[in-house]
């Protein structure tokens, strides 16, 4: 069972483009697609897909539109009713892939709320696999939330805790660290972010250097670094070594949630007790699929190709030499 947080869940729209997004310009949709989102609730949509058992715990009111689309997908999920509309953010995408996002800030949670949010996760996340702490914040909850709550969830389960993977961004992302979970899945962006590194694309150009920038993360109590790269596929970053998955090009028809099936693949070959590598393979063929597909469409695991994906082992303490 995999238990995933969404604490500012969306309704994602995307909308598609003929041509070239023009600014300031009036221009007519090829099409449109609508469908309920936030990283932790796209997780367990990819999972779903799988038949892989999961519970998607969110903030909403059960007649929210991203609640009813949940029940309407028959996605398992627990709302906690807030008596305001969640969030909708827009994706723009371009015939050649390109994708721009609009991300609204989401309604605010009250203290109250938070500590309720908590106490649901706490309560359904006993006898679990892994909770994933997936997304940005919403206004008012302090940026330590995903920190304090992975604290929490030792200090009660101890050695039973579920494991804990944390998909986030800034700061929430930054305090979570020093928590130790036991995965991180950051982007070039974020890894650069949380390393101190100005050029997220050096990241994406030399995954070894991603490699060592991730390295700095499991020196500092991190488990392991799941780094998806683009194009350029993925690394896996642990204290025994790391891997590095590359693929063959894809056309991207949108990018929208594909690091979201990245992380779903890799926790759903995890749960089937696959090797660390083989995670990862399935982690770079479920980001693929997913990128394949229109707006943020989950790839289910039979609509993904593992052997298109090639795995290369690296030293544990990644150097300059590993070229
Ligand atoms: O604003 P956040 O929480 O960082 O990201 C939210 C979001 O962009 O993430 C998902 C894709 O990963 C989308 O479903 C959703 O719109």
């Amino acid at each position: 069972m995999i238990v995933t947080l969404t604490p500012n869940p969306s309704l994602d729209r995307t909308i598609e483009l003929a041509g070239p997004l023009a600014r300031g310009d009036v221009q007519r949709a090829l099409d449109a697609h609508q469908e309920p989102g936030g990283k932790g609730v796209n997780i367990c949509r990819a999972l779903a897909a799988s038949g892989i058992e999961s519970l998607a715990i969110l903030p909403g009111d059960a007649d929210d539109p991203v609640l009813l689309a949940l029940t309407a997908q028959g996605i398992p999920h627990l709302g906690l009713p807030i008596g305001a509309t969640l969030r909708s953010n827009i994706a723009i995408t371009e015939p050649d892939g390109t994708t721009t996002k609009v991300n609204e800030p989401g309604p605010v949670l009250t203290n109250e709320q938070q500590s309720a949010l908590v106490e649901l996760v706490l309560e359904k996340a006993e006898g679990a696999s892994w909770l994933v702490l997936a997304g940005s914040l919403p206004p008012g909850v302090p940026d330590t939330f995903y920190a304090d709550l992975t604290r929490e969830l030792k200090t009660r389960f101890g050695a039973a805790a579920p494991k804990v993977a944390i998909d986030s961004s800034g700061a929430p992302l930054a305090a979570a660290i020093s928590a130790g979970p036991d995965l991180l899945k950051p982007n070039a962006d974020e890894l650069a972010e949380l390393t101190g590194i100005s050029d997220p694309d050096s990241l994406e150009a030399d995954p070894h250097l991603a490699a060592r920038a991730a390295q700095t993360l499991i020196t500092a109590g991190v488990g392991a670094v799941l780094a998806t790269l683009g194009s350029q596929g993925a690394l896996l970053v642990t204290a025994e070594g790391y891997w590095l998955a590359t693929r063959p090009p894809i056309v991207a028809v949108s990018t929208v949630g594909a690091g979201d099936s990245s992380l779903a693949g890799f926790l759903l070959s995890d749960l089937a007790g696959a090797s660390a590598p083989d995670c990862l393979r399935q982690a770079v063929a479920h980001g693929a699929a997913a990128a394949s597909l229109p707006g943020s469409t989950v790839p289910a695991v039979t609509q993904t190709d593992p052997s298109a994906v090639t795995v290369t082992a690296f030293a544990t303490h990644p150097k300059e030499d590993d070229q």
